[in-house]
C-alpha cells in the first residue's frame, strides 16, 4: 500500500491563454490530494472517492481493467467524476508494463473540486505516483508530469496544457509555455489570499468557450495575445520582487479572463471585495465561472472584505508549496 500526495496551484497569471501557447505561471499552494492505491489479487479498480458527490452519491466505483463501471450511476456522470483516476491509474499501468493490474484508490483531497485550484491535476499527479510505486516502479517528477498531462488531455477533450500538472508535480511558482516547462527560482514570498464562492466551473465547456471565441473574433485572439503581454511582463516583476506591479498586472489579467467570458458574478464580487480591501491585487484563477479568486495582500484588508461579501462561502491564506507530488511516510 503506497500514498502520495500533490499539491493544488493558484495562477499568478496566464491561464486558458496558455492553452494556445502562452506563457502562464502557477503557483503550488499547500493543500494536498491524497492518493492511497493498493494492489489487488484482480484487475478491477476500485475507487473511494469521499469528496466526490455525483447527485447526491457518493461514489464508490467498481470497474474492470478497461474502466466497465459497476455502480448504478449514470454512465455520462460516472465518466466525468471518475475519468480523471480511471486514466491516471492506465498511465501506472502503462508505466510499469502491468495492464491487468488491478488497484483499491482511496482519495483524500483538502482542495475544493473544480474551484480553480487545481484539483484535477493533483489528484491524477499524486494517483500516478502512488499506483506506480505501488507497481514497484519509480517515476521522476518530470515523467510524472507528462503522464498527467496526458491524462487531462483526454478527460478535456484535447484541451489542456501542461500548466497544473506541471505545477502539481514540481512544486513552487513555475512557467509554462506550450511543452516549454520550468520552475522559477527566487520567488519573493507571495502573501495569497483565496476566497471561495462554494462553487465550480466545467473546465472543458470554459475553454471551449474562449476556443470559439478566439476563432470567431480577432479581437479575442488579441485578448488572449494581451494576457500572453501580462505574463512576460510579470515574471520580470516576479524576478524583481515587485509586489505592487504585480497585484496591478493580476487586476489587469482578471479583466481580459472577464472579457472572455470566464468570469462570474460571484468570482468579480470577490474580485472588487478584494480591491476595496486594498489588496494589491486580484483575479480568479483557474477556469473560472465559479470556484476561486486569488489576491495579494500582506495584510487583513482582503480577508475581512471577502468575510462581508454576499456569495464569499470561505476565506483562507495559502502559502506557496515548495514541494510537489512526493511519497507519504
Ligand atoms: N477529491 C477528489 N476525489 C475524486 N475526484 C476528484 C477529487 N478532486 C478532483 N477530482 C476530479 O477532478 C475533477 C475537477 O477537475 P476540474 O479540472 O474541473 O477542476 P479543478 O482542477 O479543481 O479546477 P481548475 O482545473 O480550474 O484548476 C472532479 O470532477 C473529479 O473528477
Ligand atoms: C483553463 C486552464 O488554462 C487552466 C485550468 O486550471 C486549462 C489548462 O491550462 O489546461
Ligand atoms: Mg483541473
Amino acid at each position: 500500500m503506497v500514498t502520495s500526495s500533490a499539491p493544488g496551484k493558484v495562477y499568478l497569471f496566464g491561464e486558458h491563454a496558455v492553452v494556445y501557447g502562452e506563457p502562464a505561471v502557477p503557483c503550488a499552494i499547500e493543500r494536498r490530494a491524497r492518493i492511497t492505491a493498493e494492489r489487488r489479487g484482480d484487475d478491477r479498480l476500485r475507487v473511494n472517492a469521499t469528496d466526490l458527490t455525483l447527485d447526491g452519491f457518493t461514489v464508490e466505483y467498481d470497474g474492470d481493467a478497461t474502466g466497465t463501471p459497476d455502480v448504478d450511476v449514470a454512465e455520462p456522470l460516472l465518466e466525468e467524476g471518475m475519468g480523471y483516476v480511471n486514466e491516471a491509474i492506465e498511465q501506472a499501468r502503462d508505466a510499469a508494463d502491468a495492464p491487468d493490474a488491478g488497484f483499491d484508490v482511496t482519495i483524500e483531497s483538502s482542495i475544493p473540486l473544480g474551484a480553480g485550484l487545481g484539483s484535477s491535476a493533483a489528484v491524477v499527479t499524486a494517483a500516478i505516483d502512488a499506483a506506480t510505486r505501488e507497481l514497484g516502479v519509480e517515476l521522476d517528477a518530470a515523467e510524472i508530469a507528462d503522464r498527467a498531462y496526458h491524462v487531462e488531455y483526454e478527460v478535456q477533450d484535447g484541451q489542456a496544457s501542461r500548466a497544473d500538472t506541471f505545477c502539481s508535480a514540481m512544486g513552487g511558482a513555475v512557467r509554462v509555455e506550450s511543452d516549454d516547462c520550468r520552475r522559477i527560482d527566487d520567488v519573493p514570498n507571495l502573501p495569497f489570499v483565496i476566497g471561495y464562492d462554494g462553487g465550480s466551473g466545467d473546465t472543458g465547456a470554459l475553454v471551449a468557450g474562449v476556443r470559439d471565441l478566439r476563432e470567431e473574433y480577432d479581437f479575442a485572439a488579441d485578448t488572449v495575445g494581451a494576457i500572453g503581454d501580462i505574463v512576460r511582463q510579470g515574471e520580470q516583476a516576479l524576478e524583481a520582487g515587485d509586489l505592487e506591479e504585480l497585484g496591478e498586472l493580476m487586476d489587469f489579467n482578471h479583466g481580459l479572463l472577464s472579457a472572455l467570458g470566464v468570469s462570474s458574478r460571484t468570482l468579480d464580487a470577490m474580485v472588487w471585495a478584494a480591491r476595496e480591501g486594498d489588496a494589491l491585487g486580484a483575479k480568479l484563477t483557474g477556469a473560472g465561472g465559479g470556484g476561486c479568486i486569488v489576491a495579494l495582500d500582506p495584510d487583513d484588508g482582503t480577508e475581512t472584505a471577502l468575510r462581508y461579501t454576499q456569495g464569499c462561502e470561505s476565506v483562507f491564506r495559502a502559502e506557496l508549496d515548495t514541494e510537489g507530488v512526493r511519497v507519504e511516510s
